[in-house]
């Protein structure tokens, strides 16, 4: 089993657009399943992108075994992979082949060698057919596919999982479901369904920008749900965020 990496976030605090979104975000942790949970708005994903290493914080600090992914973007192409909710907003390359190669390419593989991984990867899952096809005859579950093989190929210590399953079928998102629990890498996992997290080391309940709740999934997700179903009773859709 590889070893877990250490995400240090130290009174992180991060502003888009004038506005406040993530606030006082303290964490030490070093876990092989984190998730994270919270209302619509609420800060997830802009946590997400934050320890990807996508967005610098505008105040604090975040560290990956102590190295800045934000500012250290070539350590944080080889340590950490990120799978977005709509594979379209990470696809940039018209076939599947070149999707697959640019990580390896960009990681410094040669040609050959990156063809032959590339091979591999889709065997491993039974796509070999794949490997010349446009991306635009893909299904958003098959795109989807592609997004995570890229993504192992770089063989990342943590994988950051935004919603992975929008807009995926019961079938597909259990046969992706099933693989996540068989990685060796490192997941955080931001989810609207708490059931995906059962079992979870941590999980973080973001509110309002801020951790309201942080510790092992069966002390923090049953609040959670009973937060979630009181505030589903109500009529009012004015506390969406935004
Ligand atoms: N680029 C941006 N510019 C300005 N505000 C933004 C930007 N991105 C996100 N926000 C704001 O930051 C807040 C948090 O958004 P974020 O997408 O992180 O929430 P979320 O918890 O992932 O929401 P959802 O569950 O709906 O996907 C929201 O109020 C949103 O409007």
């Amino acid at each position: 089993m590889a070893q877990c990496p250490r995400l240090t976030l130290t009174d992180l605090r991060l502003d888009l657009a004038g506005k406040t979104v993530l606030s006082d975000i303290t964490l030490d942790l070093q876990v092989r399943r984190l998730g994270i949970v919270g209302r619509n708005g609420s800060g997830k994903s802009t946590l997400a992108r934050v320890i990807s290493g996508l967005i610098a914080p505008d105040a604090g600090s975040l560290r990956l075994d102590g190295i800045d992914p934000a500012r250290d973007r070539h350590a944080a192409l080889n340590r950490i992979g990120i799978l977005f909710q709509n594979p379209d907003h990470q696809i940039i390359f018209p076939t599947v082949q070149e999707e697959l190669s640019f990580g390896l390419r960009q990681q410094g593989h040669g040609k050959t060698e990156t063809a032959e991984l590339v091979r591999a990867m889709l065997q491993r899952f039974s796509k070999a057919h794949w490997q010349e096809a446009p991306i635009s005859t893909l299904s958003q579950g098959q795109k989807q596919l592609v997004c995570l093989m890229a993504i192992l190929l770089m063989q990342p210590q943590l994988i950051v999982l935004d919603e992975p399953f929008s807009g995926l079928d019961l079938a597909i998102r259990g046969q992706l479901m099933r693989l996540f629990e068989t990685l060796p890498q490192a997941l955080v996992h931001i989810t609207h369904d708490p059931d995906c997290l059962a079992g979870y080391d941590h999980v973080l309940w973001v509110h309002e920008g801020r951790i309201h709740r942080s510790g092992h999934a069966k002390t923090v997700l049953p609040d959670y749900l009973a937060y979630m179903n009181q505030a589903g009773l109500g009529d009012d859709l004015s506390d969406l965020a935004g």
